[in-house]
C-alpha cells in the first residue's frame, strides 16, 4: 500500500481521499528540517502548501519517494531540478485557489484604497477620526497588472467590474489574450509610469526576482499603491520601505514576504502599510479545492500511474495511464535493449510511433524510452529524471509520428546514432498488451525481452545452429526460447542472421567467449531485463 505524508496544515478532505483509494496517510505537521530527514524515508508520497521546503538535502534522504503534490500553485518552496534529478515528480493544483488569491488581491486594494486596517483600529481605539481617513475612488483608476495569467486574469476581471482601466505587463501575454481580457499590453516602463495601483502575479524565478526594484519604484507615478499577493522576492522591501516613507508610494499591502514567516520585516511599523500572512489561498473554498485536487493526483500517480499538473514530466490522465502502460514497458524494453548494445556513446535518438501508437500522447513513450536506454547505464534513472539527464548529456531527442499503419497495427521504433553507428530497433504489443520485438538490426524476429538473453549475430551458414546449442549445452545453459532471423536485406541466401535466445540463468564472460569463437559468429552479447 502506497504512503504518503502530509506536512503542511491541510483541509481534513485530503486524507478522506487518500484513506478512500486505499493510501495510507500520515499528517505530521509543523516539523523542523531535520525531524522530517528522519522520516521522509517512509514516504512515497509527499502532499505540501508552502510552509514544508523541499531541499536537496530533504529529497537526499527521501529514498523512497516518488511524488510530490503542492495543494496549492507556487512551486519556489521546492527544489525542482533536484527532484527531477532524482527522478521524483512534482505536481500543484494551478486553478484551486486562484479565485480566493484574486479576491484577496482585490481586497487588499480596497483595504489601501479606503485605509480600512488603520480606520478600524482608531475606530475600535475610540478616536472617530473621520477626518483623518480620506481615501480614493477606484473607479476610472489605472491598474497595473504585473503577471496576467489564471490569478492576473482573474484580478483583471474584477478590476474591470469596478470600472477600473487594466494595463498589464507580461512578456508572455499575446495581443488576442489581452484583447480578450479586455486590457492593454504595456511594457514594464509604460506601466509603471500609468498605474495608480500596481498588482502583482507572476511567479517568482530568476526573471521576476527584484521585478519592483529600488529603480523600478522611482519610476511609478507619485502616491502608487503596491499590492503584492504573489512573492515577497519580488518586490525589494528595503526599497518600498523608503518609497513609502518618501511618499513616492502612497501605501503597500503585502501578503507575501521575502522571509516567511516574516516575524521581523524592515517594513513593519512603516504608515499605510497594510500586512497579512500569507493569506492569499486561505478560504474554506480554496482549500477543500486544493486538498481534493492533491490527494486525488497523488493518488492517481501512486495507484493507477496517471500523471495530472506535473512539472517536470509529461502528464497522462488515470483514463490514459491504462491504453499507455504496455507501450511504456514496451518503449522502455527497446531503449533498454538498444542502451546495452550500445552503451552511453549515443548522441542521437529518435522515437517514432506508427499505427494506433501514433494516437497515443508520445511525451511518456518516449520518457520511457529514455529511462530504458539510460537504466543500462545508471541505477536511479526513471522517466521523470531521464528526459532531464538526457538534455544534460546533449542528447538529440526526436519525435516522430506515423498515423499510416504499417505491416503490424502499432509500432514504436527506436533508432540510436553514434560517432560510429546507429542502432535502430522496433517494438509492437501483441493483443495490444504484449511488447514483443519485432525488428532489431534490420532482420525480422518477433520475441519477447524477458529475463537472461543472447543476442547473436552471425554468418547464416548450415550447421551453425547445432555448434552453438552443443556449445551451450555442454557449458549447462538450458536455452528457454530461440528466435531467429535473417538480414532483411538477405532474405533469401546467406548473409548475416540474427538470433535471440532467452536463456533460463546469465550466462558467463567465459561461455559468450567460446559462442564469440564459434565460425561465423560476428557479435555476441548478453541482455538482461
Ligand atoms: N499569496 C498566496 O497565497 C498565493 C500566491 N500565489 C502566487 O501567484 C503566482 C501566480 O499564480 P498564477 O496566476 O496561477 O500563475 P500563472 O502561471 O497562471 O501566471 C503567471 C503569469 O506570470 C507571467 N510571467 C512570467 N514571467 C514574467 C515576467 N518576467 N514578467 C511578467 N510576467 C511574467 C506568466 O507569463 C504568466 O502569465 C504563483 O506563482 C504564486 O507564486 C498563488 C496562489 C496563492
Ligand atoms: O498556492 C500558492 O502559491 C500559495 O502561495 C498558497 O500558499 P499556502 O498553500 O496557503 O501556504
Amino acid at each position: 500500500m502506497p504512503k504518503v505524508l502530509i506536512s503542511d496544515s491541510m483541509s481534513p478532505k485530503a486524507a478522506e481521499i487518500f484513506r478512500s483509494r486505499g493510501v495510507e496517510v500520515d499528517e505530521i505537521t509543523g516539523q523542523t528540517p531535520d525531524e522530517l530527514k528522519a522520516i521522509i524515508g517512509n514516504y512515497d508520497g509527499l502532499a505540501i502548501r508552502s510552509s514544508t521546503k523541499v531541499t536537496k538535502e530533504l529529497l537526499a534522504a527521501a529514498t523512497n519517494l516518488k511524488v510530490i503534490g503542492r495543494a496549492g500553485i507556487g512551486v519556489d518552496n521546492i527544489d525542482v531540478p533536484a527532484a527531477s534529478a532524482k527522478g521524483v515528480i512534482v505536481m500543484n493544483t494551478p486553478f484551486g485557489n486562484s479565485i480566493t488569491t484574486a479576491e484577496h488581491a482585490i481586497a487588499m486594494i480596497f483595504a489601501l484604497a479606503r485605509q480600512l486596517p488603520e480606520a478600524d483600529a482608531s475606530t475600535q481605539a475610540g478616536k472617530w477620526e473621520k477626518n483623518r481617513f480620506m481615501g480614493v475612488e477606484l473607479t476610472a483608476k489605472t491598474l497595473g497588472l504585473i503577471g496576467a495569467g489564471n490569478i492576473g486574469s482573474i484580478v483583471a476581471d474584477r478590476a474591470r467590474g469596478l470600472r477600473m482601466k487594466v494595463v498589464a505587463y507580461d512578456p508572455f501575454l499575446t495581443a488576442e489574450r489581452a484583447i480578450e481580457m479586455g486590457v492593454e499590453k504595456v511594457d514594464l516602463d509604460t506601466l509603471l509610469a500609468r498605474a495608480d495601483f500596481i498588482t502583482l502575479h507572476t511567479p517568482l524565478t530568476d526573471a521576476t526576482r527584484g521585478i519592483l526594484s529600488r529603480d523600478a519604484l522611482a519610476k511609478t507615478k507619485k502616491g502608487v499603491r503596491i499590492v503584492n499577493c504573489a512573492r515577497g522576492g519580488l518586490i525589494d522591501e528595503v526599497a518600498l520601505k523608503e518609497a513609502l516613507d518618501s511618499g513616492q508610494v502612497a501605501g503597500a499591502a503585502l501578503d507575501v514576504f521575502a522571509q516567511e514567516p516574516a516575524k521581523d520585516n524592515p517594513l513593519f511599523g512603516t504608515p499605510n502599510l497594510v500586512c497579512t500572512p500569507h493569506l492569499g489561498a486561505s478560504t474554506d473554498e480554496a482549500q477543500v479545492n486544493v486538498a481534493i485536487q492533491v490527494a486525488e493526483q497523488l493518488s492517481d500517480f501512486l495507484c493507477d500511474g496517471g500523471i495530472t499538473n506535473a512539472l517536470n514530466v509529461p502528464s497522462m490522465s488515470a483514463e490514459e495511464a491504462p491504453r499507455l502502460k504496455p507501450y511504456m514497458a514496451l518503449a522502455e524494453k527497446l531503449g533498454s535493449l538498444v542502451g546495452q548494445l550500445e552503451g552511453s556513446d549515443i548522441t542521437s535518438l529518435s522515437v517514432e510511433v506508427e499505427g494506433a501508437a501514433a494516437e497515443l500522447n508520445q511525451k511518456p513513450i518516449t520518457a520511457a524510452v529514455l529511462a530504458g536506454l539510460m537504466r543500462s547505464y545508471s541505477d536511479t534513472v526513471n522517466m521523470v529524471n531521464a528526459p532531464y539527464l538526457a538534455k544534460e548529456r546533449g542528447l538529440d531527442v526526436r519525435e516522430v509520428r506515423h498515423e499510416r499503419e504499417g505491416d503490424y497495427h502499432t509500432l514504436v521504433r527506436v533508432t540510436a546514432t553514434g560517432p560510429e553507428r546507429r542502432r535502430e530497433v522496433a517494438g509492437s504489443l501483441f493483443g495490444d498488451a504484449a511488447p514483443r520485438l519485432v525488428e532489431i538490426a534490420g532482420t525480422r524476429i518477433e520475441t519477447d525481452l524477458d529475463g537472461d538473453m543472447i543476442y547473436i549475430v552471425n554468418e547464416d551458414t548450415p550447421g551453425f545452429i547445432g555448434r552453438l546449442g552443443m556449445t551451450l549445452g555442454a557449458a549447462g545453459v538450458n536455452i528457454g526460447n530461440f528466435h531467429l532471423g535473417r538480414r532483411l536485406a538477405d532474405k533469401n541466401r546467406g548473409g548475416d542472421a540474427v538470433l535471440m535466445l532467452s536463456v533460463d540463468a546469465p550466462v558467463d564472460g567465459a561461455v559468450l567467449d567460446q559462442v564469440c569463437a564459434l565460425e561465423g559468429v560476428k557479435k555476441v552479447k548478453a541482455l538482461r531485463f
